[in-house]
């Protein structure tokens, strides 16, 4: 399984198109968002130590928006209740054609792991069943906003009481200081991760259309109308973060 660095923009593009999940991300996926996503491989680690408190035995687990399938592998490292068993959806099918080859690979590579099955759909089309931990790593914010609270009251529906989704996200601030700092401090973290001004420039010009990240306030607001009683922030790093929030 070829994982190449992230070169994507690094040369003049004479028109910047619109950031898809297609076959080029695939190849430079792991590289893009460890360089990109400030807390990235804390936030994936400890989403499965967390998880391990809300997963109740016979179960399902989702990861939706999977990708490569960092969250689930995290997933099945963690959770060992009797019975659970992680389903991991994306609509990108050359990312769900390389996450059951990851997962394939975890397999052989560990013994009584979780089982895993990997669905190639939309999550605004797929009817969730009753689920224990919801995971959205990084995904909501590529969901088109009018969507986004229908969205998160049908997982709110799913889960099991005692469950918990776990969302993390890109935020915006609407403190112009606030919002100007983290985003200067989120470039000089691309920049310290080998990225240079012109692919942070075409990388931003690729995915302003496509991703719309929320204020931290907004998400606590959806949520709370999507039917949760508790939102808790358990870790920010610049402007990513990520929130537990209880049925
Ligand atoms: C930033 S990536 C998620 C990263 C991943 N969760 C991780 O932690 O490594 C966003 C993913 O959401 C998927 N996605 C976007 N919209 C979707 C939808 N409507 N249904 C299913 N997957 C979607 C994309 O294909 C992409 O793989
Ligand atoms: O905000 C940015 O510039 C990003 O690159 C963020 C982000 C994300 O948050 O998902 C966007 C697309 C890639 O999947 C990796 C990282």
């Amino acid at each position: 399984m070829s994982q190449d660095p992230d070169r994507l923009f690094a040369q003049p593009l004479e028109q910047v198109p619109d950031f898809v999940f297609n076959e080029d991300v695939v190849r430079v996926f792991p590289d893009m968002i460890k360089r990109s996503v400030p807390g990235y491989p804390t936030i994936v680690e400890n989403l499965g130590v967390l998880a391990a408190r809300f997963a109740q035995p016979h179960t399902a687990l989702y990861d939706l928006g999977a990708s490569l399938g960092a969250v689930t592998q995290s997933l099945r490292r963690h959770v060992r209740h009797d019975g659970c068993r992680v389903i991991a959806v994306d609509n990108s099918a050359a990312m769900v054609e390389r996450c059951r080859q990851y997962l394939t690979a975890q397999d052989s590579m560990f013994q009584e792991l979780l089982p895993v099955q990997v669905i190639e759909a939309d999550i605004l089309a797929l009817p969730f069943e009753p689920a224990s931990v919801v995971a959205m790593n990084f995904t909501l914010q590529f969901i088109a906003p009018e969507q986004r609270l229908a969205l998160l009251a049908r997982i709110h529906q799913a889960l099991l009481p005692g469950g918990a989704l776990i969302l993390s996200e890109k935020l915006r601030f609407d403190d112009v200081q606030e919002q100007d700092l983290l985003n200067d401090l989120h470039l000089d973290f691309k920049r310290a991760n080998g990225y240079s001004d012109l692919e942070i420039a075409q990388k931003r010009s690729a995915i302003e259309h496509v991703m719309k990240p929320d204020t931290l306030q907004a998400h606590q607001e959806r949520l709370h109308a999507a039917g949760f009683s508790k939102v808790v922030p358990w870790f920010q790093c610049l402007n990513f973060a990520s929130l537990i929030a209880l049925p």
